[in-house]
């Protein structure tokens, strides 16, 4: 069952083109490692998936509601504990129990810290910890191993794997071997948008009066 379908996909930054004409779909089971270099345009990406700046052109096609974003800022409340930060969540997203989460992501021993005692590392599976407790299918993942020790990319992969055997699916923009050899790899290199000098979309003033 496809999840996420995009098509012929457009993505501006500061309003021009980064990446152009990219399509690819995320079945459920399935996990996607978007690659390429420093710039390319996959932050940008998975911003326009999550839906917070628009696409130029294509279309974006998720059912609602079933997205669980999680950019480079991990979105912690500091003063709360972890286990008051994955109840919060649990509320927002409406689902139950949080133990699973902890324990998932090794928080157990550090339930009662507040977020903003934690190290980067720590904090980091708090906001791994955070995915687990949305109960949404379509993980979209920028970077979510920055700041991990081996031992917690280990237990982030085995996350993702267990996800995906529930029927889940996972998007990420990773620059590290996570260890996940049933992903995808999508390079984004041929997909680079034409700067205006070599050709590329210029806009047009007429365009935006269309
Ligand atoms: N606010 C902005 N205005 C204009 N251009 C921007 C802005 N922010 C980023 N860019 C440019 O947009 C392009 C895409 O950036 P993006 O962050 O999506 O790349 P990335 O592939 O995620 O990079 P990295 O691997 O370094 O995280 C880059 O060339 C970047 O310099």
């Amino acid at each position: 069952m496809t999840l996420l379908a995009v098509e012929n996909l457009t993505v501006t930054r500061g309003g021009l083109p980064v990446l152009e004409g990219l399509g690819f779909t995320l079945a459920a089971g399935h996990a996607l490692v978007l690659r390429g270099p420093n710039g390319i345009g996959k932050t940008t990406l998975l911003r326009t998936l999550a839906g917070l700046q628009p696409a130029l052109t294509g279309s974006i096609s998720i059912p609602p509601e079933t997205m669980a974003y999680a950019a480079h800022a991990d979105g912690l409340k500091s003063t709360l504990s972890v286990t008051e930060n994955l109840r919060f969540w649990a509320s927002v997203y409406g689902t139950g129990p949080i133990d699973h989460a902890l324990d998932r992501m090794n928080l157990r021993q550090l339930a009662e810290r507040p977020a903003m005692s934690l190290s980067a590392g720590q904090k980091r599976r708090l906001g791994l910890a955070r995915l687990l407790v949305t109960g949404r299918p379509v993980w979209v993942l920028d970077e979510p191993t920055v700041s991990l020790d081996a031992a917690s990319v280990a237990l982030f992969a085995d996350a993702v794997r267990d996800h995906l055997a529930k029927g889940g699916a996972a998007l990420m923009a990773t620059h590290i071997d996570l260890g996940l050899h049933e992903a995808a790899v999508l390079d984004l290199t041929p997909f680079k948008a034409l700067p205006p000098e070599e050709g590329g979309y210029k806009g047009s003033f007429d365009e935006a009066f269309t």
